[in-house]
């Protein structure tokens, strides 16, 4: 039969196998290659390209335009090392095992270094920056919460629980996870037998397991669940003395009316949370984290606090025990209500907590201006607390300023808008006075980062 050209669609780019030298990291640990020779006539493309380190001689295959996957590595450097986790090829939960901590946590702090100089928050030149020693954790068994992925099998009529493969919607099955907790995985398996139902299994959306002062399971569900099944998951629940929570697009619900769990501050305040809520994933260095921002802060009795990005919490009721008052501010109303209801139960009559967008905050929404301001958003970072803060006069503005990060990028960002303030048109208001890395999340790129600002006068 006669073959007719018909034309391609534009911008479809044929996979190719390439080879190239890994040239460095990115800030998400992805390895860096520059193209060599040309790719079917293109211009080379620089690509990032999971799993490789720099100096190693690798081939991988092209998938986009600046992305690709590692085939083989075909010269590898000298601080590779075998990961610890026997999942780790296939799982997508961690992503920088194939070194070891010393190396990540250097990696990282370079990473926030270079931000810092490409937003121009220093000049490298003239003044390093004021770097303390990271806030180091255990590097396995961290996790006090994880999510799992969940998938009924029809065919074989068996509940695939496990990770996420790294950009794909395959589950990797796991029995253990060595990043967290150990009796996280324990409760799962010993409630497997339980979901393995198909009238429960097809209803689940994914799962979460958390330990605090006590183990909870949240299941999310996709569609109601039969009499039968709630009555078999309360079983188990008696059985095993373990809390069970559904939530569904609309409602959490505890089963039996269990209790809500609690973290235990520095203090020892008890922060009551839904298993919903935002936790601070790692427990122990989530502590420190803690100890520390009140350290830099250095709050005084005659200081008010603004905790911006709040939670439950965790960084207000603790600077609620040193400060004159603090107002949390959280932009989901059940967090923010949370935090007035831990603020009660630990006797807290100075700490009152705010419902608000922080994108869109003015000052009349926060009454009376603060001496010191604690800050921990989320990725997106605090772009509308910078524009608060620039339009505060300059005798309005905090005399300390805490931001806790866990997006360099974005950091870097606002800490550019924060040191370029400047009321006398010469000197910066603010300097960074300290900076620390924190090892929030062992075994995987994401970096958690502290500032420290000082008001010059
Ligand atoms: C990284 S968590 C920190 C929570 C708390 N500081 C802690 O240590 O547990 C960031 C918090 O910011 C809140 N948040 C995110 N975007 C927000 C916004 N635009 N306005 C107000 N709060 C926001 C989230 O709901 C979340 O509770
Ligand atoms: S998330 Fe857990 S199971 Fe997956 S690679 Fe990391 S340690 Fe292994």
């Amino acid at each position: 039969m006669a073959q007719f050209f018909k034309p391609q669609k534009r911008g479809k780019a044929v996979s190719k196998t390439l080879k190239a030298q890994v040239s460095g990291l990115d800030h998400q640990a992805r390895a860096v290659v520059r193209g060599s020779g040309k790719e079917a006539g293109r211009k080379p493309q620089t690509r990032f390209i999971m799993g490789a380190l720099p100096g190693e001689v690798i081939q991988y295959k092209t998938t986009g335009k600046h992305s690709g996957t590692l085939e083989r590595i075909l010269e590898p450097s000298t601080d590779r090392r075998d990961a610890p986790c026997k999942y780790y090829e296939q799982c997508g939960g961690c992503d920088f095992q194939h070194v070891d901590e010393s190396y990540q946590q250097s990696h990282k702090q370079q990473v926030v270094e270079e931000l810092f100089q490409k937003f121009g928050v220093f000049d490298a030149t003239t003044e390093p920056l004021p770097w303390q020693a990271p806030l180091v954790s255990e590097p396995t068994r961290y996790r006090r919460r994880v999510r799992l992925a969940i998938r009924w099998l029809g065919k074989e009529q068996k509940l695939l629980i496990g990770f996420r493969e790294a950009q794909s919607h395959q589950i990797v099955a796991v029995e253990d996870c060595l990043v967290a907790e150990e009796s996280l995985l324990q409760v799962v398996n010993r409630l497997y037998p339980v979901l393995n139902t198909s009238s429960i299994a097809t209803k689940l959306g994914h799962l979460e397991a958390i330990q605090t002062n006590k183990l909870v399971i949240l299941l999310r569900i996709t569609d109601d669940l039969t009499k039968e099944a709630i009555q078999s998951l309360e079983n188990w629940q008696a059985e095993q003395n373990i809390d069970i929570w559904l939530q569904s697009d609309s409602e959490l619900t505890p089963l039996n009316n269990a209790s809500l769990p609690f973290d235990t501050s520095i203090d020892g305040d008890k922060l009551y949370f839904q298993p919903g809520d935002f936790l601070q994933v790692n427990g122990g260095i989530n502590e420190r984290m803690v100890q520390q921002a009140i350290d830099w802060l250095a709050p005084e009795k005659t200081q008010r606090v603004y905790d911006f990005f709040a939670g439950i919490g965790n960084f207000s009721v603790p600077l609620a025990r040193r400060a004159q008052s603090v107002l949390a501010v959280e932009g989901v109303y059940r967090m923010a209500e949370q935090t007035r209801s831990n603020a009660e139960v630990n006797e807290l009559t100075n700490l009152d907590a705010l419902a608000a967008d922080l994108n869109d905050i003015t000052s009349p929404d926060l009454a009376e201006p603060a001496d010191l301001w604690c800050l921990d958003p989320a990725r997106p970072g605090a772009e509308g607390v910078m524009k608060l803060l620039k339009k505060l006069k300059p005798e309005q503005r905090p005399e300390r300023i805490v931001y806790v990060s866990c997006a360099p990028d974005t950091l870097a960002r606002d800490v550019a808008a924060i040191v370029g303030l400047k009321s006398n048109k010469k000197t910066s208001d603010y300097r960074i006075s300290k900076l620390c890395t924190v090892d929030m999340f062992p075994q995987t790129h994401h970096i958690e980062t502290m500032v420290c600002l000082e008001r010059a006068s």
